[in-house]
């Protein structure tokens, strides 16, 4: 990738000081100001090439319409839905996470909050400070034998997954994207939600908000949940839906629910918060010191990666920005582009297709993978000839997955239609 010049940046929330020690030492200036609000944000983002958030800050398309110069949006931690990464893009702004530093921590506080759900240690905590000794009230059950959905199987829900086994629980979880075969080589056995919720004693939800996610569970999922089921929510807010959640506590359908993320942060309504079946924090996942020194100091050394010119990790929109190539990988986005006009007539296609040819020429055609291609075509076989022709072939005629095409977003998916494919091709 092409070097791209950083020299200020600002950090508008409690970064671990290691991202400032790193950015400074590579001679980057550095900014910290913290509970800026929104109109201070817009006016100070002016005078910076980069901007370092947490969460709390909402990176908004009105702050980066008003950053002039701004082209780094570093997230030190995982979910970018702070971060309008769609205004972030047209501008040419890149923005990047570290999305492993606060895994262990975020698993950690999730075993954590089902454990004291089963145990129900923060109101004995609280009912002991009162002056009590209440030993009836808080009779509990093991979580040996219990069954636990995890809805998101990757990073953090892989790790609930280990350590909620060495308490004897069943892992069982749901993931679209992760393998059925990969999560048994962890213990957990994938099903259909539909089947996920009525055997679950546990369940705990790890994947990102978005519309699919976005209140997964619901009136009409509880309402399938065995009576008494206990939630954990340690990814996002909404993707338990409040009000149903609330409406389940009430009715006892739901036995429990640790919350550590809310849809508004601080939540204003308290109603789940003063529920005295709920054990809540305050967006604690990634709060302790190990996260948050790797994850700022991820952050920092991407960045001057980045600045150097070295390699683009942890990039969420790169794909996207053509700031971020060198010119060579400009006939690269050409390819693909050609590519995915020729997957677009595809898709489109009324006719079912039995085989699809794809002829280029030139030296660095060799670095084609046809067999990524291949797969997500869901072809079986394919033959290539570097520098001249390539056929991917099925055994039966099929119609392209677009579902798997979601992989080639979006500059692949850029297609200007079939007939300009080869001449693209042509470099
Ligand atoms: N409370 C906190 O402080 C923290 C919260 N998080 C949040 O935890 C969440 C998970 O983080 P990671 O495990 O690192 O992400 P990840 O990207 O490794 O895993 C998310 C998984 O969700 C799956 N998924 C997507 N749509 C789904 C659907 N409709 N149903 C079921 N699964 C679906 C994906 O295939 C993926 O395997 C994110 O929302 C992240 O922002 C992460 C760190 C700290
Ligand atoms: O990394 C994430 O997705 C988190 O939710 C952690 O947020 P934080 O960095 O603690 O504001």
């Amino acid at each position: 990738m092409a070097p791209i010049s950083i020299k200020r940046i600002l950090i508008s929330e409690s970064v671990d000081p290691c991202c400032k020690k790193i950015l400074q030492e590579n001679g980057i200036q550095v900014t910290e100001k913290q509970n800026m609000s929104k109109d201070d944000l817009i006016a100070e983002i002016k005078d910076y090439d980069g901007l370092v958030v947490r969460s709390a800050t909402k990176v908004t398309a009105d702050v980066i319409n008003a950053a002039g110069n701004l082209k780094i949006i570093g997230r030190a931690g995982t979910g970018v839905d702070n971060v309008d990464v769609d205004a972030a893009t047209i501008k040419g702004i890149i923005v990047m996470n570290t999305p492993s530093g606060n895994t262990i921590s975020a698993a950690e506080l999730t075993c954590t909050l089902l454990m004291s759900l089963s145990r129900h240690v923060p109101q004995a905590a609280m009912s002991m400070k009162a002056g009590n000794w209440d030993r009836k009230k808080f009779m509990g059950a093991e979580m040996y034998g219990k069954i636990l959905g995890i809805v998101g199987l990757g990073r953090i829900g892989k790790e609930v997954a280990s350590r909620m086994q060495s308490f004897g629980m069943k892992t069982i979880g749901y993931d679209p994207i992760t393998p059925p075969e990969v999560t048994a080589t962890w213990g957990v056995e994938q099903m259909s939600l539909e089947q996920l919720w009525p055997k679950c004693d546990y369940i705990t939800v790890h994947t990102p908000l978005m519309p699919s996610t976005a209140g997964l569970l619901n009136d009409t999922s509880f309402a399938k949940c065995k009576k008494g089921v206990k939630v954990v929510n340690c990814a996002r807010g909404g993707i338990i839906d409040e009000d149903a959640l609330l409406r389940a506590l009430e009715s006892r359908q739901c036995g429990g629910a640790g919350l550590d993320v809310f849809v508004e942060e601080p939540p204003k309504n308290r109603a789940l918060v003063n529920h005295p079946n709920v054990i809540s924090c305050p967006h604690l996942g990634a709060s302790t010191k190990e996260a948050q020194a790797r994850c700022g100091q991820d952050i920092a050394l991407q960045i001057v990666d980045m600045v150097m010119g070295k390699s683009l990790v942890g990039a969420v929109n790169a794909q996207v920005l053509a700031s971020t190539f060198t010119p060579e990988s400009h006939q690269w986005i050409k390819l693909g582009e050609a590519i995915g006009a020729a997957l677009k007539s595809c898709t489109t296609s009324k006719q079912p297709f039995s085989q699809v040819q794809i002829i280029t020429q030139g030296k660095h055609c060799k670095a084609l993978d046809c067999g990524d291609l291949c797969q997500r075509l869901q072809l079986q076989s394919y033959w290539f000839s570097p520098g001249r022709s390539t056929s991917l072939v099925g055994a039966e005629p099929q119609r392209v997955p677009t579902a798997g095409l979601s992989h080639w977003q979006p500059a692949v998916l850029q297609g200007r239609g079939v007939s300009s494919a080869p001449a693209l091709c042509d470099w």
